[in-house]
């Protein structure tokens, strides 16, 4: 039976969540999926860094976390080590799950880097490499023989890259629009039942939606990456951050919100690209106010959907959680499967 090392940079909410899940179903994924996982690696900015070739006991690091011990008083250290620890260590599969940086996407782009140089395959749910670096990661995890996966980038566990890719191969994909934010979509919601602005952001953090800073989420930063990702990796569209148009939704006033209600329309920021006769591709992220009747009206809290336009099937339509811990952990898991039946040749990845 074959199990696979991980070493899980960032052990946040999304992490912290596929270890438990490592914790609790493994024996679940030996007999369902015939593979294990076995963690040998963590580092967090909060923790440091800890390296144990035999294994790490994932009850300790799952203690650790609300106070001030590191993983230093646990036969680690209290720094990260990222770029020796990604390196060096005996992982088979790096799973990539610090801040997203909107920014450059860095640390993030040269954690992924340092895993596919040293041959190790990389999962993450951070968009920053993805939508800023995709093409180069991806030539570069062609040129070592390794994988890089990021399904739970876009919509977190719900399938939306693989699937896109590899049902969609034999027609052509004219656009696409959707709800692509949970936070903001949560808030949204929220307002419209009467909760103020803030009241709203700080639940949808407590809930694990929210950006580190969730301004990502409020500006519109967050979909403008996941618009930049899924024209890219859909439509080839060879786009930039800087060609995806971007407003957030902190311009919508509770005011806007009852307004839109008694006139049978509901905010929504929607994503979307579509591709011009000319061959050129239209991409932005904007708050409209839809009818009620208009298929994205009815996608409430952090549930995201995505609208392919396609020249065969007309609109094919996901829809499914787009943030969540256990969700987006999901998405992680996802990629490791993707990346065993690539492995042995099993069916599942694209
Ligand atoms: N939470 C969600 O619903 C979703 C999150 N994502 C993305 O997944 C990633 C992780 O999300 P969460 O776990 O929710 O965030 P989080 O903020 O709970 O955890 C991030 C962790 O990364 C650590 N970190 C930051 N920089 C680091 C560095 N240089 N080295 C080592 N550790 C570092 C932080 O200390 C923190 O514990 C983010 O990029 C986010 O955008 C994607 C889809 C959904
Ligand atoms: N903060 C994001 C998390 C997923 O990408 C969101 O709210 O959608």
């Amino acid at each position: 039976m074959t199990t696979y090392d991980i070493a899980l940079i960032g052990f946040g909410g999304v992490n912290r969540t596929l270890a438990e899940l490592i914790a609790t179903r493994n024996e679940a994924l030996r007999s369902g999926l015939g593979f294990g996982l076995r963690v040998v690696a963590i580092t967090d900015l909060r923790l440091g860094s800890l390296v144990q070739p035999d294994g790490i006991d994932l009850s300790m690091a799952l203690g650790l976390g609300g106070g001030s011990e590191t993983f230093a008083e646990h036969g680690g250290s209290a720094d990260t080590n990222n770029e020796s620890v990604i390196r060096s260590c005996t992982a088979d599969i790096i799973c990539e799950a610090t801040f997203t940086n909107p920014d450059d996407g860095e640390p993030a782009v040269s954690h992924v880097r340092w895993a596919l140089e040293s041959g190790k395959s990389v999962c993450t749910t951070n968009k920053g490499p993805v939508a800023l670096r995709g093409a180069e990661l991806n030539s570069l995890a062609a040129q070592n023989g390794v994988y890089f996966e990021y399904e739970g980038a876009v919509m977190s566990g719900t399938p939306v890259i693989r699937l896109a890719k590899k049902m969609f191969s034999g027609l052509r994909l004219n656009g696409f629009e959707g709800i692509l934010n949970g936070t903001s979509n949560y808030v949204l919601g929220r307002m419209e039942a009467g909760l103020d602005f803030e009241a709203a952001v700080s639940e949808a953090q407590e809930l694990g939606y929210a950006e580190a800073n969730p301004a990502a989420d409020i500006e519109g930063y967050d979909v403008q990456l996941k618009v930049l990702i899924l024209a890219n990796e859909l439509l080839d569209a060879g786009i930039e951050l800087k060609d995806v148009r971007r407003q957030g939704i902190s311009t919508v006033t509770a005011e806007d919100v009852r307004t839109a209600s008694r006139n049978g329309r509901r905010w929504k920021l929607v994503g979307s690209a579509r591709r011009n006769p000319d061959g050129t591709v239209t991409a932005g992220v904007a708050p409209v106010a839809v009818p009620l009747d208009h298929g994205l009206a009815g996608v409430s809290g952090a549930t995201n959907a995505v609208s392919f336009d396609t020249d065969l099937l007309g609109p094919v339509t996901v829809s499914g959680p787009g943030a969540g811990r256990v969700e987006t952990a999901y998405a992680l898991l996802s990629d490791i499967i993707a990346i065993h039946s690539a492995k042995t040749g099993a069916a599942a990845h694209a």
